[in-house]
């Protein structure tokens, strides 16, 4: 994976709300690098910064908000750097989202076809009406969904076959990098593991990365080969996901989300979740954010902010760590 270039590179990232009360402060100093075909889950509790990553990745963060620090590159290139017509070029062809809600993804009074062809058309110039047409029913196939369904209205079809169109339509330009954020959040458990399935069967045929964002973790654990762990709005871990058990030493944070999960927990240990709240991102704990919630926490946790400690697939922010000691988990 080493000598791959990367897909998509977050380099010392910082992003805040401009709100009445002063900055809010979403995202603190991330650095991540996903590669061509990874896929890469980021998790986090409610309100840690996951969907304010996956917009700024997108550069769709609205007018409230401001990228204060570091660079977001996809295939090498700057997206901040881009002209608005570049960047509308940019995405969809290189890099795409997949929203949590399919219904507000898909405009109503269009049929799916008309959707599709409008995402090639827009960005093909070269294509014509037919090769869309030849391209939509491929890509409606490639989700498992039967091609009579092109004639339909987003609320003609089910929760699931809805998202599998707004997938089908976030890979029609091939991109490098999908970004989905939550994309089965809003079905039902079932329906959930089926479009899971084909996500990883889509990803593994057509080849592309994704950046997966939820707040499930044996979920993402369960698709991703890699995590990255947000807690108020820093990257505290990423890990490669088989080694996301307690048999592993993690971070703090991560170890209380372990013991929060049953089917990731050792079978001796008993189930707890972890006490105190996320902490006010207008007002960050000194120190290490994670400091008054964490079980270990010293004095130099709540004085000093621990440095990024980076090893090969593996990056810890955490006292508890010296560098010898993850060297020793890679
Ligand atoms: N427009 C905004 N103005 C002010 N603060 C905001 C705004 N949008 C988000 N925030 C704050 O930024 C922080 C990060 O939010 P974000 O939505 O990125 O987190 P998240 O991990 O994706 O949470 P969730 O899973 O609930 O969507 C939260 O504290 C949130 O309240």
């Amino acid at each position: 994976m080493a000598d791959n270039k990367p897909v998509l590179e977050i380099e010392d990232l910082s992003v805040a709300y401009v709100t009445g009360s002063g900055l809010v402060h979403a995202v603190n100093d991330v650095n991540l690098k996903v590669y061509p075909n990874e896929i890469v889950g980021l998790i986090g509790e409610s309100g840690s910064g996951k969907s304010t990553m996956a917009y700024t990745i997108m550069r769709l963060l609205k007018g409230d908000a401001v990228v204060t620090k570091g660079r977001v590159k996809i295939l090498g290139q700057d997206v901040y750097q881009l002209s608005k017509k570049e960047l509308r070029q940019f995405r969809w062809s290189k890099m795409a989202m997949v929203f949590q809600s399919a219904m507000s993804a898909l405009n109503p009074v269009m049929t799916v076809e008309t959707q599709i062809l409008d995402a090639l058309l827009s960005h093909r110039k070269d294509m014509t009406k037919e090769q869309a047409r030849a391209r939509a029913r491929e890509l409606m196939e490639l989700v498992r969904i039967d091609p009579k369904h092109l004639k339909s209205y987003p609320h003609e079809l089910s929760g699931g076959m809805r998202q599998r169109v707004v997938i089908a339509i976030a890979i029609a330009l091939n991109p490098a990098l999908v970004i989905m954020d939550e994309p089965t959040t809003a079905l039902d458990v079932v329906v959930q593991r089926s479009i899971l399935d084909e996500i990883r069967k889509i990803q593994q045929e057509v080849g592309f990365a994704i950046l997966f964002v939820s707040h499930d973790f044996s979920l993402v654990a369960e698709l991703a080969s890699r995590v990255a762990i947000m807690y108020a709005g820093r990257i505290i871990e990423v890990t490669p996901s088989d080694l996301l058990h307690l048999q592993e030493k993690h971070h703090p944070y991560t170890e209380g989300l372990l013991k929060a999960i049953p089917e990731l927990t050792a079978e001796d240990v008993t189930i707890q979740g972890i006490g105190g709240y996320p902490p006010d991102l207008q007002d960050l704990p000194s120190g290490c954010a994670f400091h008054p919630r964490c079980p270990y926490a010293t004095d130099i946790c709540r004085r000093v902010r621990p440095e990024k400690l980076a090893v090969g697939d593996k990056l810890i922010e955490c006292h508890l760590f010296s560098e010898k000691e993850l060297v020793s988990h890679v």
